[in-house]
C-alpha cells in the first residue's frame, strides 16, 4: 500500500446494544481509488459511525484502524485509544494537521463572519502569522465563491470583502457547504472528511460544491472521503470504487460505470 487506511479481521465499532458494525476487512490505498471514495448506505445503516471510526473519534469495540500518510507517517487507533507503539504521530497532529472535517451539522460558528470562521482553524494551528492566515483565508474565498460562478461572486455579491463578513445564516445552501468545505480544507490536510457535504442540494450546485474538492485534490497528495445519498456520486467518472454500509456490514465495490439502483445497492 502506498497509503491509506486498513482494518485487519475482526474488527467492530458500534454504540452499546444498540448497533454494531462490523469493519474487518475494509482496506483502502488512496491512489488505487483515485483519491476520491464516496460512502452509500440507508439512513442508520452507520456511516456516521464509520466515519468517526476512520477519523479516530470513536474507539473500535474490537481490532484496530491503521493509517499510512503519504509522508511515511503512521497511526494506529483500537479499542484502548491511539497505539503509542505503531503510531508516530499524536491525535493532535491527526486532527489539526492530518485530517479535515465537514460535518452534516455544519462546523461553522453561527456567531463568526465567514472569514472569522475560516481563521479559526488556522489560529488552532498556531503557525502562521496574522499576514500569513489573512492570506489564506483570502484565498479560500476567493476559490470557494469563484468556482463556476464566471468570475462573478455568488449571490450577486460585487466584493469578495463583503461575502467575508457575511453570518452563516446570511449564506445560500451552496455557498454555506463550499465555505464549510473551505473551512474543512484550509490547513491543508491530507484526508478529508466529509459528511453529505451536497445535501440537499440540486445537481448543478452539488457539482460546484464538489468542484472546490476537486480543486483541492488537484494540489497534492490528498484524498477525500465522504457520505453521500446522492448515487450519481458513486457513479461520477473520477471515482473508482465506493463504499456501501449495509446489513452492519461495510463493502468495498468497484465503479464499473454501470447504472446504478438504489435498491441493490443500498441494501448491498
Ligand atoms: N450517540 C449514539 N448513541 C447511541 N446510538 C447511536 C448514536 N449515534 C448513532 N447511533 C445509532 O447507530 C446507528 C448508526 O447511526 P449512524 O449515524 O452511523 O447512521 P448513518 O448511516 O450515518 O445515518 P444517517 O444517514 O441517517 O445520518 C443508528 O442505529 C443510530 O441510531
Amino acid at each position: 500500500m502506498s497509503w491509506g487506511f486498513q482494518i485487519e479481521r475482526p474488527a467492530s465499532v458500534g454504540w452499546g446494544s444498540a448497533f454494531n458494525l462490523e469493519v474487518g476487512g475494509l482496506e483502502l490505498d488512496a491512489n488505487a481509488v483515485n483519491r476520491r471514495l464516496p460512502v452509500l448506505g440507508r439512513s442508520g445503516s452507520g456511516k456516521s459511525t464509520l466515519m468517526y471510526l476512520l477519523t479516530f473519534m470513536k474507539r473500535p469495540r474490537e481490532g484496530s484502524v491503521r493509517w499510512t500518510f503519504p509522508d511515511g507517517h503512521r497511526a494506529q487507533w483500537s479499542r484502548k485509544g491511539l497505539s503509542g507503539r505503531n503510531s508516530t504521530l499524536n491525535l493532535t497532529d491527526l486532527r489539526r494537521r492530518y485530517f479535515g472535517f465537514a460535518y452534516q451539522r455544519s462546523t461553522l460558528s453561527p456567531y463568526l463572519t465567514v472569514a472569522e470562521n475560516l481563521m479559526y482553524p488556522l489560529r488552532i494551528r498556531g503557525e502562521h502569522s496574522g499576514e500569513q492566515m489573512r492570506e489564506k483565508v483570502w484565498e479560500a474565498v476567493n476559490k470557494s465563491l469563484m468556482y463556476g460562478q464566471g468570475g462573478q461572486t455568488a449571490g450577486g455579491d460585487n466584493t469578495l470583502k463583503a461575502f467575508m463578513k457575511r453570518f452563516p445564516n446570511e449564506l445560500s445552501g451552496g455557498q454555506l457547504q463550499r465555505v464549510a468545505l473551505m473551512q474543512a480544507m484550509i490547513h491543508d490536510p491530507v484526508v478529508l472528511f466529509a459528511d453529505e457535504p451536497t445535501g440537499n442540494l440540486d445537481a448543478a450546485t452539488r457539482r460546484e460544491v464538489m468542484g472546490v474538492v476537486e480543486q483541492w485534490l488537484a494540489e497534492g497528495e490528498r484524498m477525500v472521503i465522504w457520505v453521500t445519498h446522492h448515487l450519481s456520486d458513486a457513479q461520477d467518472p473520477n471515482v473508482t470504487h465506493r463504499v456501501v454500509v449495509s446489513h452492519g456490514r461495510c463493502h468495498l465495490q468497484q465503479n464499473d460505470g454501470a447504472q446504478l439502483n438504489a435498491r441493490t445497492v443500498l441494501d448491498g
